[in-house]
């Protein structure tokens, strides 16, 4: 998988050269180009920003500097399209389930931003031929794009091929479509067993494989009945067997 970044604040992505990402990166599974898009501004003070019009809070990004730093990311493999993904607190909502459908994308261009966002003509002009998602990663807000395009990388990247030390623990992530759609892992335990007086639960030091299952999916559900009660109702009945219904 190709990565592109478009930002005025390339070393933000410094953690993307350490651990899982840094790895799949040295290893060849993932491939990460950073480009800082006051290169594309020609101006002497390599301006990206302006006022908005009809007024209000805030400066606007310029649409020439985003529009030359595209065209020339696109330029790097003219056979090939990116799907391109703007963070914007008014996008869809980033999930598991949206990071599993870009893990199967070979290249992906992110286009961070800061201020107020960018001249909304800069997406017009490529989501008429590319694939352009305007995407959240919550309900809050957030200074830029950046520690967005973070979040996504990692969730994404961890899912390709080779990245994951086991890749069953990617099935088994919580709200991965599936069994654990809708539901929040439990509590993970390991030595010593017994710890300042609290003991590992009995039944993960007893062997019983079939027991340890159904404890954690009972455990799964308390969490998540505690912590996340609305994602209960999502939850398919047919997963659900008498057992669980008991909880
Ligand atoms: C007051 N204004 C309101 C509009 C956004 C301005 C800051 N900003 C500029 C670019 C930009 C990109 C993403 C996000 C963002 N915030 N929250 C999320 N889940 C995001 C995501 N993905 C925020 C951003 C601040």
């Amino acid at each position: 998988m190709r990565i592109d970044i478009i930002s005025i604040f390339p070393e933000y992505f410094a953690p993307l050269d350490v651990s899982l990402i840094g790895k799949a990166r040295e290893r060849g599974i993932l491939d990460v180009h950073l480009h800082q898009l006051r290169d594309w501004a020609h101006d002497v003070h390599r301006t990206v920003d302006d006022t908005p019009y009809g007024g209000g809070p805030g400066m606007v990004m310029k649409p020439e500097p985003w529009g030359e730093a595209i065209d020339a990311v696109l330029a790097a493999d003219q056979d090939a399209r990116p799907r391109i993904i703007v963070p914007t607190p008014s996008g869809v909502p980033f999930t598991q389930r949206l990071a599993m459908e870009y893990v199967a994308e070979p290249w992906l261009l992110f286009t961070p931003a800061r201020y107020e966002g960018i001249d909304s003509r800069v997406m017009a002009e490529y989501g008429s031929r590319l694939c352009v998602d305007e995407v959240s990663i919550g309900d809050y807000v957030l200074a830029g794009g950046e520690a967005a395009v973070l979040v996504m990388v990692e969730a994404v990247g961890r899912l390709l091929p080779g990245v994951l030390g086991n890749a069953r623990s990617a099935v088994d992530d919580s709200f991965a479509p599936g069994e654990m759609e809708n539901l929040l892992e439990g509590p993970v335990y390991t030595k010593p067993p017994e710890w300042r007086g609290h003991e590992v639960p009995e039944i993960l030091l007893s062997g019983h494989h079939g027991k340890i299952a159904r404890w954690r999916r009972d455990e799964a559900l308390r969490r998540t009945a505690r912590n996340r009660a609305e994602l209960l109702a999502a939850l398919d009945p047919a997963t659900l067997d008498k057992h669980d219904r008991r909880l």
